[in-house]
């Protein structure tokens, strides 16, 4: 008789608006997944949580295996870790909650956001990165609404598999848990290269929101910021090849005409500047700046972008 494959037991690390819904959504799909929290633990532990959907329609689930410090998790095989990138002392967090061997995805914008946590990680803990091509945000305590896409794409980073073969199994198995919950997800052969992609939407568009204090739609609306963002983008292209990574002619053209198509959307940015958290700024720009410049490619219009959004970061509490 075949003895049947236990489904593997999932944790989120930092149940906001992509930590809720994913984990959600792999919850409704069978997965045993358990969620930390942090400010909204007693409101999610009381009344679940809730995804308003223009995709999936209303969807809810409650109870919550909601946890309020990482010791009281089981063992999780996978941890999805959605904490903005500006938050510290993860790693310790993640070992807690961590079965041996566990597979940590780290589903954050910005470039080599998995390095820094590297460094303080386990050996032992396999480390894949997550880019997230959805628009959700906080609408209140356990309340996330998700105005369209969904896509994850994942890649290995670092740990205990050396050999690709290896490595490209487990971003399978990643892949695989999302698509078996509805969610498109592809693996990712070069996640470097990835994170580069990403930031040709989220070094215009995020930054742009923030500074101008407009969303999506009205940013699209408009001559002269239509023109900025696209002199942005190809700064990306530029910044990307210089460090080794050539970005597919059309690519930004693309997600620029995809972001036309898109309901108004204000990026995750905007949020964080409304409630006085700091923004994602090091991920999203200075890293790739560095980078760049690292590599002999000064990128102007970023780079000013950059400085302005440090001053209002800065005045922002
Ligand atoms: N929102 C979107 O549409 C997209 C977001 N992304 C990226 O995904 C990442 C997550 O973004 P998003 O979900 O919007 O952010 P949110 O602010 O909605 O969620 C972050 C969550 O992490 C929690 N958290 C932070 N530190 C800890 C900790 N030490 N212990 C427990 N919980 C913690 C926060 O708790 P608390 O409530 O206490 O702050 C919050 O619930 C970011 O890097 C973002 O750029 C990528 C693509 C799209
Ligand atoms: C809007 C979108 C889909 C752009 O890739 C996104 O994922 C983000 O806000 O970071």
């Amino acid at each position: 008789m075949m003895q049947a494959v236990a489904k593997p037991r999932i944790g989120i690390i930092g149940t906001g608006a992509i930590g809720g819904f994913y984990g959600l959504m792999l919850a409704r799909a069978g997965f045993d997944v358990h969620f930390l929290l942090r400010s909204e633990f007693s409101a999610v532990a009381a009344q679940g949580l809730q995804v308003n959907s223009a995709v999936h329609g209303a969807l809810s689930l409650n109870p919550v295996q909601a946890y309020s410090a990482a010791e009281d998790m089981p063992p999780c095989d996978w941890l999805l870790v959605a904490a903005k990138s500006t938050s510290s002392g993860l790693a310790p967090v993640i070992a807690k909650a961590a079965a041996p061997g566990a597979k940590v995805l780290l589903l954050q914008n910005g470039l080599d956001v998995e390095d820094s946590l590297r460094e303080v990680l386990p050996d032992s803990l396999h480390l894949l990165g997550g880019l997230c091509l959805i628009c959700v945000h906080r609408e209140g305590p356990g309340v996330i609404t998700h105005q369209a896409l969904g896509a994850v794409n994942v890649g290995y980073h670092s740990g205990p598999a050396h050999d690709e073969a290896t490595r490209m199994a487990i971003v399978e198995e990643g892949a695989g848990l999302f698509r078996s919950a509805g969610i498109d997800s592809q693996a990712m052969p070069n996640l470097h290269q990835a994170r580069w992609q990403k930031l040709v939407w989220n070094i215009p568009y995020n930054g742009l929101s923030v500074l101008l204090g407009a969303s999506t739609a009205p940013l699209m609306a408009d001559a002269d910021s239509r023109a900025l963002i696209q002199a942005l983008m190809a700064e990306v292209v530029q910044g990307a090849k210089a460090c080794g990574h050539d970005i597919a002619p059309g690519y930004a053209d693309f997600l620029f005409n995809m972001t036309d198509k898109m309901p108004d959307y204000w990026p995750s940015m905007h949020h964080d500047l409304l409630h006085k958290r700091p923004l994602e700024l090091d991920a999203i720009y200075a890293r790739p700046l560095a980078a760049a410049k690292a590599a002999g490619c000064e990128l102007p219009r970023i780079e000013a972008l950059y400085r302005a959004l440090v001053f209002i970061d800065r005045r922002n509490v």
